[in-house]
């Protein structure tokens, strides 16, 4: 099964239109390695604007709400997003489950809404710190994983993407053979969920602190499509590099 790798930006609580030229160039450089899939997910006062100079690089969000409207102050919703240009949505980031209580059973009904009208998803999960010294990464990974998939599950639409929260914002990653073990075990949750030739279809990601310096190692981990990126992400001197090694491989 040839999977094409996925290299997602995530730009979590950043960008103004200042930032527009940075995403003009990085769409340059993902139009110049068509080998690879590359994307940005933006604050949604962003994706309008950045849809006008991405061309052909998706720009996706980074939420969306499970309803389609209304009562639901300082939500977005899945409608609005594909109507500002998103591509795609980020739902379940670690930072969301923490800050906002996000539950697997909500996280799932998100991924659906943002299916439900046309995104494509990256759905995320992982272990805290503490989690992953009591040696329960790999529970706490393919429990999120059995409560979050979403219905009709596909790989035509969904990726998944691992990103162990200590590994986010702290220079700190797993080792090789870590992220080998966790995207193993996801993929066998979901081959046990969805069958094996199912499974196969769909992209897992890694994330938490990747670099130009570590890409090329921690995107040729077994079982791995891709990586979701913040900081790096952020500039594209950082992150054109990443896709470079993406395509590379
Ligand atoms: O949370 C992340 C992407 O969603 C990873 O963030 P960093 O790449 O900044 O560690």
């Amino acid at each position: 099964m040839m999977r094409r790798k996925l290299v997602a930006g995530n730009w979590k609580m950043n960008g103004l239109t200042a930032s527009l030229p940075e995403i003009e160039a990085i769409a340059a450089a993902a139009a110049a390695n068509p080998g690879v899939d590359a994307a940005l997910c933006l604050p949604a006062t962003l994706i309008a604007p950045a849809v006008t100079v991405a061309g052909a690089l998706p720009i996706g969000g980074q939420d969306c709400h499970a309803k389609d409207s209304g009562a639901h102050t300082g939500n977005i919703a899945a409608p609005m997003l594909g109507e500002a240009g998103a591509k795609l949505v980020i739902v379940g980031h670690s930072e969301r489950r923490a800050d906002q209580g996000e539950t697997d059973a909500c996280v799932k009904a998100k991924a659906e809404a943002g299916h439900r009208h046309g995104l494509s998803v990256i759905l995320c999960v992982g272990e805290t710190l503490d989690q992953r010294d009591a040696g329960q990464a790999e529970e706490v990974v393919t429990a999120q994983i059995a409560g979050s998939l979403p219905d009709g599950a596909d790989g035509a639409w969904l990726s998944i993407a691992y990103e162990p929260v200590w590994a986010i914002g702290t220079g700190r990653t797993p080792t090789e053979a870590d992220v080998a073990a966790r995207h193993g075990a996801v993929r066998a949750k979901l081959s046990e969920l969805l069958g094996a030739d199912a499974a196969a279809r769909l992209r897992i990601l890694y994330g938490g602190s990747v670099s130009g310096a570590n890409a090329a190692a921690l995107l040729a981990c077994a079982d791995g499509d891709g990586a979701l990126v913040g900081g790096a992400s952020l500039t594209a001197d950082k992150f054109v590099p990443i896709i470079e090694a993406a395509a590379a491989l």
